[in-house]
């Protein structure tokens, strides 16, 4: 079983189904990586500098023995990079043991103090992220494109990007972002961001589509009688929702079973769905189980709805 392919603004195509790496300790992930890549079918890998395993992923996709070529990966530039992007993503590339991406995103839209008390999270005296005030995102985005020019990643997008933020880099865009990488569940479907990712041809990339380590939303009853309805597990109904949205959809695990049907029955599952079961995983949101589980404490007003209040 493969996943469907979603194509993206630049003509090139992206697997709708990656693996996610976050969380996935080193001693695990490289299993996992395999395991998904030589038994599971999955041709993507959905990694981040930030993460600290990327050196791990890489020995799991040299392990399967699957050819580069076929493999979609994609990683992220941490805050404390703004204004380095090349020195972030050469780390990245050897880490992974490649020396190309087919996929680099802005990992936040927040620049972090390169100079500051730490190298990935540095700190104010008085405990809150030592963001980057100086540095401006169009500049971020502006290096992102030179590393497209140079040949070292094939597509560039972002993540975390609320309307707010993406309109800080449109206007001198000379690339658009193919995807925004966004926490999108049931419980956070963010549908006017999507609908105004749609009308930029932006693909949305479902983070934690499974509400995240500890989730509410495999118990959820609305999804558990759908999945009856379709002798399918609960996993299977939120994968397959949001790719029978036309999603990239990320699920992360690093046991082999899992990683098996989050693919095989999120495909299955997204074909089974009808309309009116889509439906009424749109509205669980607006029905009161809004919820958000990934709101690091960055603070700025990104611009998000059902953000914390934490300025
Ligand atoms: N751009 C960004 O800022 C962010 C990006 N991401 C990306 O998205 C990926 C996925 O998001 P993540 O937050 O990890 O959470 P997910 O929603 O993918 O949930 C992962 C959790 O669900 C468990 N799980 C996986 N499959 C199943 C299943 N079929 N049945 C029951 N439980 C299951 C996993 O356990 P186990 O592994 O033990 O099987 C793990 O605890 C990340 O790994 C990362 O790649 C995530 C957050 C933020
Ligand atoms: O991709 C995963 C997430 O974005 C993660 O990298 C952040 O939430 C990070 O832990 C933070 O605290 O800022």
């Amino acid at each position: 079983m493969s996943a469907p392919l979603v194509k993206l603004n630049n003509g090139l195509e992206i697997p709708a189904i990656g693996l996610g790496t976050w969380q996935s300790k080193s001693n695990e992930v490289t299993a996992a990586v395999e395991f998904a890549l030589k038994e599971a079918g999955y041709r993507h890998i959905d990694c981040a500098w930030g993460y600290g395993n990327e050196k791990e992923v890489g020995d799991g996709i040299r392990a399967s023995g699957v050819p580069r070529s076929d493999i979609f990966i994609t990683s992220k530039l941490w805050g404390t990079y703004h204004s380095r992007v090349e020195e972030c993503l050469d780390q990245t590339l050897a880490n992974l043991g490649t020396d190309y991406l087919d996929l680099y995103l802005v990992h936040w839209p927040v620049p972090l103090n390169p100079k500051g008390n730490h190298p990935i999270f540095p700190l104010l005296p008085d405990g809150k992220r030592d963001v980057d005030h100086s540095w401006d995102l169009k500049d971020t985005w502006k290096q992102m494109e030179a590393m497209v020019q140079k040949g070292k990643v094939k597509s560039i997008g972002v993540s975390n990007f609320s309307q707010k933020k993406l309109d800080e880099i449109l206007p001198t865009a000379e690339i658009i972002p193919v995807v925004n990488q966004l926490e999108l569940h049931v419980y956070n479907p963010q549908h006017k961001l999507v609908e105004y990712l749609r009308s930029k041809d932006i693909v949305p990339e479902a983070y934690s589509p499974l509400g995240s380590a500890g989730s509410p939303l495999l118990s959820d009853e609305t999804v558990l009688d759908i999945a009856k309805k379709h002798s399918l597990q609960a996993a299977d109904v939120l994968v397959g929702y949001l790719l029978a949205k036309g999603m990239v959809v990320l699920p992360k695990s690093i046991t082999p079973s899992r990683i098996a049907s989050n693919l095989s029955g999120a495909v299955n599952a997204s074909t089974k769905l009808e309309s009116g079961d889509i439906e009424k995983l749109d509205g669980l949101a607006a029905a009161g189980k809004q919820k958000r589980f990934i709101t690091p404490p960055w603070p700025v007003d990104l611009g998000f709805d059902h953000w914390p209040s934490l300025l």
